[in-house]
Parts: C-alpha cells; structure tokens; sequence
C-alpha cells in the first residue's frame, strides 16, 4: 500500500470520527496530512463528499498550492491551499478543519479574536500553564486560499495552533491527526464554555 493510501485510510477514519461528533454535517470539514516538506506535498481529503463516508480513495495529493500533483482522480478540497499554507508556515503534520458550532458562534462576539485564560483545558491546547492567556486569531471568510491564507500568517503565533474563520469553521493542527484532535476537542469545549458564559451572562464581559 502507498503511502498515499495509507493517508487516505487514516484521513476517512478520522472524518467519520468527526462526521459522528456532529463536527462535518453535509459535506463539510476537510483534512490533511503532510507527506513531504521538501517539497511541501499534503495528502487532503477529496472534496464535496460526505465525510462520514469517505474511503481510502478519498483522498488528493496536492502541492505547496493546494493544487492536485498530476495523475489524480479527484478534485483536492477547496481548500486546500489553506491546508497547504498552515502546513508550510506552521510545520504542521496534520492540519484539521471542522464546522463545529462553538468557534464560529465564538468570532460573532469576539470577530478581533477569542481570549481565554485560566482554564485547565487549556493545557490540551499545548499552553504549558493554565492560567496563560491565549488569543486564538479570527479571519474573515474568503473563497480565495490566497487571502485567507495571507490573514493567517499575518497573526500566527507558533504557540497558538488554531485559527477561526468566522461565518465558516475552524482550523486547528498538530503533529499528526490524533495530536491535533486532541487540540481541537480541548478548544472546542474551551470555545463552547465562553460563548456559553457570555450568553449566561447576556453578553456582560465574561
Ligand atoms: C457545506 S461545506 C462548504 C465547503 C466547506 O466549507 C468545507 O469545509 C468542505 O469543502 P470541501 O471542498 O473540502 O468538501
Ligand atoms: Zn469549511
């Protein structure tokens, strides 16, 4: 089995462990892996398939662009290029996206970005200490990778692997898949709590 095919399998597995979170309802969400980094190839998800179905087929190898290397089947995700851009720019292994609610409700109160401090769960996220402050940066939406891709590196911090776009989802990375959930369940559930609290608390600063 190629190494392709390899992070196919691992790519439709962790889709349909997202897909059953309630995290890529329809077709949304997309994921990538790092193959190479010189010269920077990514295996991405195929797009506009429902990600609780996905297979090892399912799957694109794409360049530093986000555009298929020649000889593929199927069309990359759309967005790939941002896969590809956090993949560069972060040394990311693995890099998620997810249409969770939490992180897009999130960026409606905080478009300038979400500030969270003093959290157990933050060590989950890869903050050494609880009581750290951490701003994850919120985007505007876009269907042009290029911009979106240059807004992200305009406020990334190597500490703080996550990026909102708001209207639209979130992207978070890691290591490699596992890893990276494991950051995004834990800032999914930070995200869920402070949008939760500031509704509780009818929008008074929280
Ligand atoms: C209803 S999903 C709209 C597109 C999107 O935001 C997404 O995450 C899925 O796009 P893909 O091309 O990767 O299927
Ligand atoms: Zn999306």
């Amino acid at each position: 089995m190629s190494t392709l095919d390899l992070a196919g399998r691992a790519l439709a597995a962790e889709s349909a462990r997202y897909e059953a979170m309630g995290w890529m309802r329809g077709t949304s969400g997309n994921l990538s892996v790092t193959l190479s980094r010189d010269p920077l190839r990514l295996a991405v998800t195929a797009s506009g398939l429902d990600k609780g179905a996905l297979t090892a087929t399912d799957v694109v190898e794409v360049d530093a662009d986000g555009q298929a290397v020649p000889g593929q089947a199927k069309a990359p995700s759309a967005e790939a290029g941002l896969h590809a851009r956090i993949a560069g720019v972060a040394g990311a292994g693995a890099v998620v996206h997810v249409h969770a609610m939490a992180p897009v409700l999130a960026a409606e109160f905080w478009p300038d970005g979400v500030e969270l401090r003093d959290m157990e769960m933050l060590k989950g996220f890869g903050r050494r200490a609880h009581d750290d402050l951490v701003t994850v940066p919120v985007v505007p939406n876009s269907q042009d990778m290029r911009v979106l891709g240059d807004a992200f590196e305009a406020g990334f911090r190597a500490d703080t692997p996550a990026l909102i776009v708001a209207r639209h989802g979130i992207y978070v990375w890691g290591d490699d898949l596992a890893h990276a959930r494991q950051r995004l369940e834990c800032l999914e559930w930070l995200l869920r709590f402070r949008t939760r609290l500031y509704r509780a608390f009818e929008g008074s600063p929280q």
